[in-house]
């Protein structure tokens, strides 16, 4: 019996590509196996929905189809369901951090044969009060970045825009009063800003978290202590080649639970999307969701198996 998929995507994500492809891709997930039905989402909050109902009506995969938005909500909708089904990623928007941490390709055609190969890895999942992430959290100083790029900006000209609303950025830089406590360490202290992160690749920084690692069951943070511009701006060149770590103002640690708390108002970041503020609590849900991923790296990871093996 053919298997039931779920092909959840956002038909403006990217340069809406999936609006041209989706009765090829169809018709390859057919051939590969999969009987598979649609939900286009129609705004914010709407993948979260389709992946919750999804999981309630038993598919036997979810696909998540657009950009690091709608992998974070379809992960927001399945996170606090028991039986979670495998998810699929095609990456198909401007960003797309988390399916490059996965080595999952970017043409949809490879992406999909990927999916059919159904090669899954658990994923640990970061939850932080009612919400959750795959990738990355984060609070002060840059991390609100990513809600002030102008979608059609990061449309038109991708990842750039980032770097160029990130220096724009520079000069509003402000340190921040924070309470960060864990069992390996605690912190009061001015810091420009924290970055919680699952994997290591995370908005073209592809060395930030040397040590990360996407089913240990731990965090890696870094928190990025007072500093002033040129210090600022050293650590991010040194961030890009992984040596930030070696810098005094960083602090680097690997942790399964923080607790971050702040007198200011703080923002939270997750996934690239806006998460609520502070006071919060992140705990690491241990290889809380499967996720389908390149083989050709198996060997170097845990628990792997092959749906329907
Ligand atoms: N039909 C729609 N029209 C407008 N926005 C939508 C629609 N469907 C979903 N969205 C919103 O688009 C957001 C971003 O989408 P996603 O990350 O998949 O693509 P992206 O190309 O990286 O997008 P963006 O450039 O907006 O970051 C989602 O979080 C969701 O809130």
């Amino acid at each position: 019996m053919a298997k039931r998929a779920r092909l959840i995507y956002n038909p403006t994500s990217g340069r809406e590509e999936m609006r041209k492809r989706l009765p090829e891709v169809l018709q390859r997930l057919e051939r590969g196996g999969y009987e598979t039905s649609t939900h286009a989402t129609i705004g914010e909050g709407d993948a979260m929905l389709a992946a919750s109902q999804a999981v309630d009506r038993g598919f036997d995969l979810i696909i998540a189809a657009g950009g690091d938005g709608t992998l974070y909500e379809v992960v927001n909708g399945m996170g606090e369901k028991p039986n979670r089904p495998p998810v699929g990623i095609l990456p198909l928007g401007t960003t797309n951090d988390f399916a490059r941490a996965l080595n999952i390709p970017r043409d949809w055609e490879d992406a999909v044969d990927l999916i059919v190969r159904g090669y899954t890895r658990p994923i640990d999942v970061g939850k932080v009060n009612q919400k959750y992430f795959i990738n990355i959290a984060g609070g002060g100083s840059m991390t609100e970045l990513t809600y002030e790029v102008p979608s059609k900006l990061k449309t038109m000209i991708g990842q750039l825009a980032y770097y160029v609303k990130g220096l724009e950025m520079l000069p509003r830089l402000r340190p921040i009063h924070m309470h960060l406590k864990s069992d390996e360490m605690e912190m009061n202290e001015e810091v420009m800003l924290f970055l919680i992160t699952n994997s290591n690749s995370v908005g073209g920084f592809e060395k930030l978290a040397v040590d990360a690692s996407l089913n240990d069951g731990l965090f890696d943070v870094i928190v990025l202590k007072k500093c002033n511009l040129p210090e600022f701006i050293k650590i991010a060149t040194m961030a890009l080649k992984g040596e930030h770590t070696n810098d005094p103002n960083v602090v680097y640690f690997q942790t399964r639970k923080l607790e971050i708390s702040s007198p200011d108002y703080v923002q939270i970041n997750l996934d690239g999307e806006l998460g609520g503020t502070l006071p919060a609590v992140f705990t690491n849900l241990q290889s809380h969701i499967e996720i389908i991923v390149d083989e050709s790296g198996l060997s170097t990871y845990k628990h792997q198996r092959r749906l329907g093996s």
